[in-house]
């Protein structure tokens, strides 16, 4: 469905200034998938996707999508994807159902054909309690959902989705990831998003494409990412008021488990990474209490796909982001405003820049 070969985009700030945003970047999209492209702020997730949404020119590469060269058949291209863009491209005077009719209608839709769309769309996705309201008056999550309305009006096969629930609460971000997953599923949709929450990526997404600056610096399923690129980690606590000999010999009975490594001694606190925390940690306690050693805690970690980026940067990707888990919705990084400049020149097919 998307094919890219060194795929790169430059942005000439000034004469003596480039922003090399994206840098050779390859990547494969297989019909079907759900894939998130995961990455820091600035990594250059969003101007990947306006290159293959045809929203603006690659600098050099080449990248194919639903089959089609974006650059030589940018309108073609346009027809046969979908793209909700950062924050809420929709207008905000017309009612909701008429947004999607409009839309429909540009996309070439006769009215009644675009009618019955739209009341599908509304249906599907659970907006007809407010699809009488105009959209100003819409929540955060109504609008979100109208965004992934009128972003499938022309039916595509194919769904960018940037940072769908980016600003939305713990319960909309659910609701929203349900509409979506269920509408993949009826429409049988390739997706490819970008997110800023891990989780999202780990739980949602087929693969994980791992972007920083510009390149692509891993790519699989998110469960093989954390297993070859992080590990299980165990975590063992003895007594505070214990001798700290007891540490060194923790430290040693877990230099004994096969596969651990990389262990550490840090005052009563002892940590090591192993292949499977869920048979260290029971196999640990057992020779410790064979030896009378004092265990106050045994804890096994399971990676996160933070713990990936920070084994392959040496930089943690919450410390860049508004992650879901640490951030508030209100904190959450706010919707940029190029979405509705986007989404008009999508349906208008404007040139790219
Ligand atoms: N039109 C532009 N002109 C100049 N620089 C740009 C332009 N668009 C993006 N950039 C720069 O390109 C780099 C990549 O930006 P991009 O928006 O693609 O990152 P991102 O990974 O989507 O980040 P975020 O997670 O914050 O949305 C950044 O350094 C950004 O400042």
């Amino acid at each position: 469905m998307i094919r890219t070969r060194g795929l790169t985009k430059n942005f000439t700030v000034s004469r003596a200034h480039t922003v090399h945003a994206v840098r050779g970047i390859d990547l494969d999209i297989a019909a079907g998938e759900l894939v998130a492209v995961l990455g820091p702020n600035g990594a250059g997730k969003t101007t990947t996707m306006r290159m293959l949404t045809t929203l603006i020119r690659p600098t050099a590469g080449s990248a194919h999508v639903a089959g089609l060269d974006v650059t030589a058949r940018p309108a073609e291209v346009r027809r046969r994807i979908g793209y909700v863009g950062q924050g809420n491209g929709a207008g905000h005077n017309q009612r909701a159902r008429d947004e999607i009719v409009t839309q429909g209608v540009i996309y070439g839709l006769d009215r009644r054909a675009a009618r019955q769309r739209a009341a599908d769309l509304v249906d599907a996705l659970d907006l007809t309690e407010f699809a009488a309201h105009k959209v100003s008056d819409l929540s955060g999550g109504q609008r979100r959902r109208l965004d992934v309305a009128l972003g499938l009006v022309h039916a595509p096969r194919l769904l960018f989705l940037d940072e769908p629930s980016t600003g939305l609460d713990p319960h909309n971000r659910a609701n929203l990831w349900e509409h979506i997953l269920r509408l993949r599923a009826q429409y049988d949709m390739t997706i490819a998003l970008t997110t800023h929450y891990l989780d999202e990526a780990d739980t949602m997404a087929d693969r994980v494409v791992i972007v920083d600056h510009g390149q692509v610096i891993a790519d699989d399923t998110a469960t093989a990412l954390k297993r070859d690129l992080a590990g299980d980690r165990v975590e063992v606590r003895t007594p505070q008021d214990g001798l700290l000999g007891a540490a060194s010999q923790v430290a040693a009975l877990l230099e004994r488990i096969p596969g651990a490594r990389d262990v550490v001694v840090d005052g009563h606190r002892v940590t090591a990474r192993v292949a499977d925390s869920a048979t260290a940690v029971p196999e640990l306690v057992r020779a410790a209490a064979g030896l009378g050693v004092l265990v106050a805690s045994a804890t096994g970690i399971t990676p996160t796909l933070d713990d990936v980026f920070l084994n392959l940067t040496g930089r943690t990707l919450r410390e860049t982001h508004s992650d879901g888990a640490d951030t508030s919705p209100a904190d959450a990084a706010p919707a940029t405003t190029h979405a509705p400049t986007d989404r008009d020149a999508l349906v208008a097919g404007k040139d790219a820049r």
